[in-house]
């Protein structure tokens, strides 16, 4: 086994907490869509929309995932088949998951409700993420990754700060994984964005494993860390984006995102054929940040620190040793106030 932190007794209890809600949640019988009242839309994209939603009978507020697919009945069956395995996902560091259904033309999935948002929110709000943060947050995702591969044996396939979530709790979890491949030849050719996490190597249609999801978090990291879409290298030229931006200027009047102007081949273009972009070595950042960084946007995946190694890595334990963070207190620290 890898040298996983030891979870601490309220992190545990969180789990257990999950798994007592859970079990009051599937007391009710099978979930139909008039048990579920809406309350917000908490985001669309990548083929689906997500709804801040109660199950009025348990009395649970969930996120339930909407996904629209013209598919035959039999190729639905064969991805609520699939999801299904989500149940067995008991990890501090995977979304919980309380069951999917199909209806009316959509593949729903209830999941736990996270009430700090997905990291690109956040970042969209306070600018960057200090490197402390960051190191927090890169346990938490290469922990969830090491749960993927040896409790499910399936890599992510979607590694982007979109979908790492977090919580006024102080967790940090990943969602939108790939683990049924029905739903993903279903979503195949919906892509769309100007913005692109994935690999040389899958970009270039090879055969891509885990590493690949490496060079997604290294390109992710790099965008929470600076506050700038990595690619074209250029953008970083341009020097960081403000932490917590004035009110009176919103981020967008700070830096028009360079890479709206570079279309998206172009952008893929850049990905596999450019030096892979590194984060800048006067902005102070720690080397071994920038170090931990360069491990995994390597283009060749052979050469990408593997995970065993990465979760070990000298930039997580300086970080907590120096600068450690209080999660919950930073989470709350980038929620909106509710009106
Ligand atoms: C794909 O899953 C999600 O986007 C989410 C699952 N739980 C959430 N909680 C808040 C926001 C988004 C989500
Ligand atoms: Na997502």
């Amino acid at each position: 086994e890898l040298t996983q932190r030891p979870l601490d007794a309220k992190q545990l209890q969180r789990v257990e907490d999950f798994l007592f809600r859970k079990a009051a949640f599937l007391s009710t019988e099978d979930v139909q869509p008039t048990d579920l009242r809406e309350l917000v839309v908490l985001g669309r994209g990548n083929g689906g929309s997500v709804c801040k939603v109660l199950h009025v009978k348990s009395n649970i507020i969930m996120a339930r995932k909407s996904i629209h697919l013209e598919i035959r009945p039999e190729v639905r069956n064969q991805i609520l088949r699939e999801l299904r395995i989500l149940h067995k996902c008991s990890s501090p560091h995977i979304i919980g998951f309380y069951g999917s259904f199909w209806h009316d033309g959509e593949i729903n999935i209830l999941m736990e409700y996270m009430d700090g948002g997905s990291l690109d929110a956040v970042v969209r709000r306070i600018g960057r993420i200090p490197e402390n943060v960051l190191a927090e947050i890169t346990y938490c995702i290469l922990d969830g990754l090491v749960y993927l591969r040896d409790k499910l044996s399936i890599m992510h396939r979607d590694i982007k700060p979109s979908n790492v979530l977090v919580s006024s709790d102080g967790d940090c979890k990943l969602c939108d994984f790939g683990v049924s491949g029905e739903l993903h030849n279903s979503l195949a050719n919906t892509f769309v964005g100007t913005r692109s996490y994935m690999s040389p190597e899958r970009l270039q249609g090879q055969r891509y494993a885990v590493e690949s999801d490496l060079w997604s978090l290294g390109l992710s990291l790099l965008e929470m860390a600076t506050g700038v879409f990595p690619i074209p290298a250029e953008n970083l030229k341009k020097g960081l984006a403000p932490m917590h931006p004035p009110p009176d200027k919103p981020l967008e009047a700070h830096a028009p995102d360079a890479t709206q102007s570079m279309a998206i081949f172009e952008l893929l273009a850049n990905i596999v054929e450019s030096e892979p972009p590194r984060l800048p070595d006067d902005a102070g950042f720690s080397d071994s940040f920038i170090n931990f960084i360069d491990a995994c946007l390597k283009r060749e995946p052979s050469e990408r620190m593997p995970l065993a190694e990465l979760i070990q890595h000298p930039w997580l334990e300086d970080m907590r040793a120096s600068q450690p963070v209080n999660m919950a207190e930073w989470v709350r620290s980038t929620m909106v106030p509710c009106e």
